[in-house]
């Protein structure tokens, strides 16, 4: 039988594309080469957030006294941890499982597939063709070519869910979301962090959003050694280093996180003819590649950024196309969140990028030290800043306690392109933290309205008037 789509990897990309064709009636291949559900379940979002949670419960003991409640320094049993991490990724597996995809209907290979046409596959020994291909291959942590680095025993987020004992000292290579929110957490659980990143801090981020973060890192005695140029690595197993300069940064493990690399080597696109460059598969805003009947979703895209909902929103963009043959095509909101604590969240534009693209646009600020719930929590630190051109935000960015859930009324807003005067106009239930993104909005009216000589003599003048 010829199937209707074969779907190459079964990571979130993958498994939404074959789980919506398969519900949809169509005849699915899926062929995995590794472990099923990909990145974001075993080595990814997954574990990551696991292991945050448990050093956000280890790190609101040391913050009790605030409560009045005595606070103390937790007793981390660190293998325990990593059985919750491995318990939370075991609860969650049965939803990616090739039992559950088999029961939609779907073949599911276990093997590396590669192409040896443009629209055949052969994957262990069989060789199959289908009316459409999803590439859906995903990404690899890459290592920078430091010398000396290859040959140590460094740790990537495909090894390090996998200790069974706490890090005495983790150096953390690369300064990105992968970095930083691993480093908060193991300092939280007790080793000590030091973070050696090239440039600054989350460089893709709104600097004065990152120096809130920055300063909660170093709070909490993360050592940071940002704009430091590795040029060589060594040590051995325990006692690991990395020279910057003259000076060698020590620690007892290294974590590489500078970056991820498609996996297209093992697919022979060549075969296809379909077109890669060093960000991965070219698409066009239809996710087609340069064999129009193959598709390619998720973090193997390039110039696509690496999030488990784009992967989701790719999927919902390919099945529309290829199972309902309708037109559709990528948009250019993402939001995206880095769950440090404060967690950082942005949507639209940055400040900076709002202000190259549109030149005059008005910037409003409002903190979470003016939200009651939030001083209820003791957690005030952030903000919410808004970019506003011409009455529509173009950007939100927060910086706080629960950054990622609030942004969701501003995805929708900017989505919908709901005007500034909505969002100021609504009732939010007291007290909330959305009130703060809700009181940035009417700031940027108050500022118009209040103190306005305009507004003063025409409520004088109305005020004459009416009776
Ligand atoms: C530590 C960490 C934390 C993260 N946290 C978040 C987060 O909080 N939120 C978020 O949105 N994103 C997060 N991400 C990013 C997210 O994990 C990825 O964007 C997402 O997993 C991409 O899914 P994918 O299906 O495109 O690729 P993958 O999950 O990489 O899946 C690709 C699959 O294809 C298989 N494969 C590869 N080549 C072949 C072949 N030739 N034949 C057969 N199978 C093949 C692989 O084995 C793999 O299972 C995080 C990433 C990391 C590393
Ligand atoms: N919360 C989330 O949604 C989340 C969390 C983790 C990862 N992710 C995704 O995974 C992707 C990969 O994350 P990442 O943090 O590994 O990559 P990244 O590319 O975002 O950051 C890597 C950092 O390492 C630095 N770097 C590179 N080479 C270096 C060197 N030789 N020495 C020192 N520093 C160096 C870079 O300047 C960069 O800031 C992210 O871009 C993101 O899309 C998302």
């Amino acid at each position: 039988m010829r199937p209707d789509l074969i779907v190459i990897g079964a990571g979130a990309a993958g498994l939404s594309v074959a789980s919506g064709a398969a519900q949809m009636g169509a005849q699915v291949v899926l062929i995995e080469g590794g472990e099923m559900g990909g990145d974001c379940l075993n080595h990814g979002c997954v574990p990551s957030k696991a292991l945050i949670a448990a050093a956000s419960a280890a790190e609101a003991m040391r913050q009790a006294g605030r409560f009045g409640i005595a606070p103390v320094t937790p007793v981390v049993d660190f293998a325990a941890v990593m059985d919750h991490v491995a318990g939370v990724i075991a609860e969650i597996a049965p939803h990616d499982s090739q039992a559950r995809f088999e029961g939609l209907g779907v073949r599911v290979i276990r093997g590396m597939a590669r192409f040896t046409g443009p629209r055949e596959i052969a994957v262990n020994g069989e060789v199959m063709s289908a009316r459409r291909i999803a590439i859906a291959t995903g990404s690899r942590p890459f290592a920078p070519p430091v010398p000396g680095l290859a040959g140590l025993p460094y740790l990537t987020n495909e090894t390090v869910f996998d200790l069974r004992s706490l890090p005495r000292h983790l150096l953390v290579l690369g300064g990105g979301p992968v970095g930083v929110e691993l480093a908060q957490a193991f300092r939280r659980l007790g080793a000590e962090v030091t973070i050696v990143q090239s440039g600054s801090l989350l460089p893709r981020e709104d600097p004065e959003a990152v120096e809130v973060v920055r300063a909660a890192l170093l709070r909490e005695g993360v050592e940071l050694r940002e704009g430091a140029k590795v040029e060589e690595a060594g040590g051995v197993e325990g006692d690991l280093w990395l020279r910057v300069g003259e000076e060698r940064i020590t620690g007892s493990h290294l974590l590489v996180a500078t970056g991820r690399r498609p996996s297209v080597d093992a697919l022979d696109l060549a075969a296809a003819g379909i077109a890669t460059d060093k960000g991965g598969v070219v698409t066009d805003r239809r996710l087609r590649t340069s064999e129009r009947r193959v598709f390619a979703v998720g973090d193997v895209v390039s110039g696509s950024p690496d999030f488990t909902h784009v992967a989701g929103y790719h999927a919902g963009v390919v099945i529309r196309q290829a199972m309902l043959g309708l037109p559709a095509r990528i948009g250019a909101l993402i939001p995206r969140v880095t769950y440090c604590q404060p967690e950082l969240a942005q949507i639209g534009l940055t400040e900076e990028q709002a202000r190259a693209k549109h030149g005059r646009v008005e910037v409003v600020r409002h903190g979470f030290d003016t939200s009651d719930r939030a001083r209820t929590a003791r957690e005030t630190t952030g903000w919410v800043k808004l970019m506003v051109h011409r009455g529509q935000v173009v950007g939100v960015t927060i910086v706080g306690a629960h950054a990622g859930d609030l942004l969701a009324p501003w995805v929708l807003a900017l989505s919908a392109g709901t005007r500034l005067s909505t969002l100021s106009g609504l009732m939010l239930p007291y007290p909330t933290l959305p009130e703060t993104g809700k009181a940035a909005a009417g700031a940027y009216f108050s500022a118009k309205l209040f103190g306005n000589p305009w507004v003063e003599r025409g409520v004088r003048l109305v005020q004459r008037v009416i009776p």
